[in-house]
This record gives C-alpha cells, sequence and structure tokens, in this order.
C-alpha cells in the first residue's frame, strides 16, 4: 500500500470519527434546549407574567464553570464562547430577547451586545446613548448597551451622566478588546485626504494618524460605523472603525490594528429594569455624593474599608443640580445582598448626601 493510501484512510477514519461526535452532540444540545423549554414551562407557572427568562447570574456561573472545567485543547475563551451560543438559542426558545445599542449596524457596541447575549439576541440600533435608556425605559426593548469606559481614552461621561436621572439599573457588564483598522476604498494611504470616526476612536489611534496622515483632516462624527458609511461614499476619505463596519459598508482595510495602545479595551454596561441576583463573583455600582467639606469623600468611603470591600473604580462627574458640586461613580466588589456589602450600603446611605445603587451584577466572564 502507497503512502498516499494510507494517509487517505487515516483521514477518512478520523473524519468519521468527527461525523459520529457531531451527532452525538446535535442530540445532546437537542436535549439541552428540550431543558430549557421545561425551565420556560416550570417558570412560567410559577409567576405568570413577571416571569423573568434571562438569568445573568445562572448564566455567568455556567460560563464561569464551563472556562475551569476546560480539558482543552480548546481555550477557555473559545469554549466559553461557544457555550454562550448554545445557551443564546435556548433562552431565544424560551423567549428571544432584545437589546437596544448605539447604532448603526456594525459599531462596537453592537459588538459588545452580540458578546454578552450571543447572536441569537435581536439588537436595535438607536441613534444616540439616551435613546437607548429612553428605549429601554419605555419597554420597547428588554435591555440596553451602553459604552462607558476605555483603558486608553477614559470615561464616557455621557453614560454617566444619564444615570443620574435614570431609574434603570445595572444588570450586567462586558468588556470588548477594540482593534481599530482604516478602512476605504482608496488604493494606498497617499490618497487618502479625509478621516472620519468617533472622537474617542480618533483619539485612541492619534499618534498612528499623526505619523502617518499628518495632512488629513481629521473629522468626528456620530459613531465608527457613521464614519465608515460617509468614507464608502467618497473615494478620497477613510474610516477609522472596526472590523464589522469593513463588512456592513464593503470597505477595504488600508491598515489594520492601528490603536496607539494594543491592549485598548472597551467596558460596556448592560442595562435593563432590574439587576442581577447574586453569581458568586459580582460587581456592585453606586452613584454617591458628599458634603462639600474637608475629609468629606475621605469619612464616606470610610465604611468600604471598616467592612473589607475593594473598590474598583471611582469617577466624579458635576452634579449639575447646584446643591451637590460633584457626584460620584463607584463600582466595589460584590453583591449588594453579600452581608458586608449591605452592612457598608447601609452606614453609605446613612452618611451620604445623595446614595443610589445602581445594580448589582457578574464580573465580565467573556
Ligand atoms: O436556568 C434557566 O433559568 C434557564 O432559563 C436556562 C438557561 C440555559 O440555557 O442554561 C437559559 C437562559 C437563562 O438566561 C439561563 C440559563
Amino acid at each position: 500500500m502507497t503512502k498516499a493510501t494510507t494517509d487517505e484512510e487515516a483521514l477518512e477514519a478520523v473524519r468519521k470519527r468527527i461525523d459520529a461526535i457531531d451527532q452525538e452532540l446535535l442530540a445532546l444540545i437537542s436535549e439541552r434546549a428540550r431543558c430549557a423549554q421545561r425551565v420556560a414551562h416550570i417558570k412560567t407557572e410559577a409567576s405568570g407574567h413577571s416571569v423573568q427568562f434571562y438569568r445573568p447570574e445562572r448564566e455567568a456561573s455556567i460560563l464561569r464553570r464551563i472556562k475551569e472545567s476546560n480539558p482543552g485543547p480548546l481555550d477557555g475563551e473559545e469554549v466559553a464562547r461557544l457555550f454562550r451560543e448554545i445557551m443564546s438559542a435556548c433562552l431565544a426558545l424560551e423567549r428571544p430577547l432584545s437589546a437596544a445599542f448605539l447604532g448603526p449596524e456594525g459599531t462596537f457596541t453592537q459588538a459588545a451586545a452580540i458578546k454578552h447575549f450571543g447572536h441569537a439576541v435581536v439588537t436595535k440600533a438607536m441613534g444616540a446613548i439616551d435613546e437607548i435608556f429612553r428605549e429601554v425605559e419605555s419597554g420597547a426593548c428588554d435591555f440596553g448597551v451602553v459604552p462607558v469606559e476605555n483603558s486608553t481614552e477614559g470615561v464616557v461621561s455621557h453614560t454617566l451622566d444619564l444615570f443620574m436621572a435614570s431609574p434603570l439599573m445595572i444588570t450586567g457588564e462586558v468588556c470588548l478588546r477594540i482593534h481599530h483598522h482604516l478602512l476605504s476604498h482608496a488604493e494606498s494611504l497617499s490618497a487618502i485626504r479625509t478621516v472620519y470616526s468617533h472622537q474617542q476612536s480618533l483619539a485612541q489611534c492619534r499618534e498612528w494618524l499623526d505619523r502617518n496622515l499628518p495632512t488629513a483632516e481629521l473629522i468626528a462624527v456620530g459613531s465608527n460605523a457613521e464614519a465608515a458609511r460617509l468614507a464608502a461614499q467618497e473615494p478620497e476619505a477613510a474610516a477609522v472603525a472596526g472590523a464589522q463596519a469593513a463588512e456592513i459598508y464593503g470597505l477595504s482595510e488600508l491598515a489594520e490594528r492601528i490603536e496607539d495602545e494594543p491592549s485598548n479595551t472597551t467596558r460596556f454596561l448592560v442595562i435593563g429594569k432590574q439587576d442581577s441576583p447574586p453569581s458568586g463573583q459580582d460587581k456592585t455600582s453606586l452613584l454617591l455624593s458628599c458634603k462639600n467639606e474637608a475629609g468629606g469623600l475621605h469619612s464616606l468611603l470610610a465604611p468600604m474599608a471598616v467592612h473589607g470591600i475593594s473598590m474598583t473604580r471611582i469617577e466624579s462627574r458635576p452634579s449639575r443640580r447646584g446643591i451637590w458640586d460633584y457626584v460620584f461613580f463607584v463600582d466595589i466588589l460584590g453583591h449588594r445582598s453579600d452581608p458586608n456589602v449591605a452592612h457598608a450600603l447601609r452606614n453609605l446611605d446613612k452618611d451620604a448626601l445623595l446614595f443610589k445603587v445602581l445594580g448589582s451584577y457578574p464580573i465580565a466572564v467573556l
């Protein structure tokens, strides 16, 4: 027998095994989907109209378990992503979810929504961040996804400001690695006269743009996807945007990964009418203000230290209400129902001029 024949036979044997495994997987996935249908039935019987099909804490603990018990050779993130999609499809059988995002189609916010909920979520493009809040408040969408901070450019202050007046709660967080590309119909960099992008993305690629397109006019627009749409109409224009926008608007990548900071990451928040029950590894976001006096903030935050709570972020914003100069957005580790967190929050509530729990939610798994 020649070597080619034995190789072919070996290949055929492994493929047969793969086919058999796929059939087993299919049978197991179908059985899992039927279990999700039973869960939906039990939930409906138990709670009637106010039933919560989507359970962020359950999803987070399933994904964590999968990552921890993953035997390889597939990477933990990769395996979790597969299970993310299986759960997304199972949930859609119970009831399809809708999520409003900062449009148009192809933005990083849409990518964040899909990363968090999986591809079975029905995404709805909105023109501005405040419209996302309104869409969820009115009940037209179940959830919204809004950008809150970028590792290079800092906080998205407009999002924080909207939390001051909104009754919505934070039910999840998503962290997305952001890779920016220079997208255009032009053949070369020398043809580019104008670059469109969102102001944050222009800032995240400032050094690259200064070095490679020093004479191009940089124009800030509402979103990266809008920039790609405009660049698709002008032969001498380019957009700084993600790969999804290139696909949607039919542009080529003239230069890839042009962000100045290779670990450039944006954190998004998922907003809804309720926050999440405890998942075992949670965060709580707070809105606080204190008396404008020496040591005011220090004594306001003292209960955190007393109860051994880690603060992962603090951001200040002008209050816009006159009586408080500043409000503080604070993230802490733990769920608001954990005994030490609950204790600290009771003390904070007594001492703060303004105290609002924006929500407790699972720490991002993916
Ligand atoms: O456990 C539940 O409550 C389910 O609805 C099942 C399931 C799943 O597929 O595992 C689906 C949707 C929920 O968001 C969480 C988990």
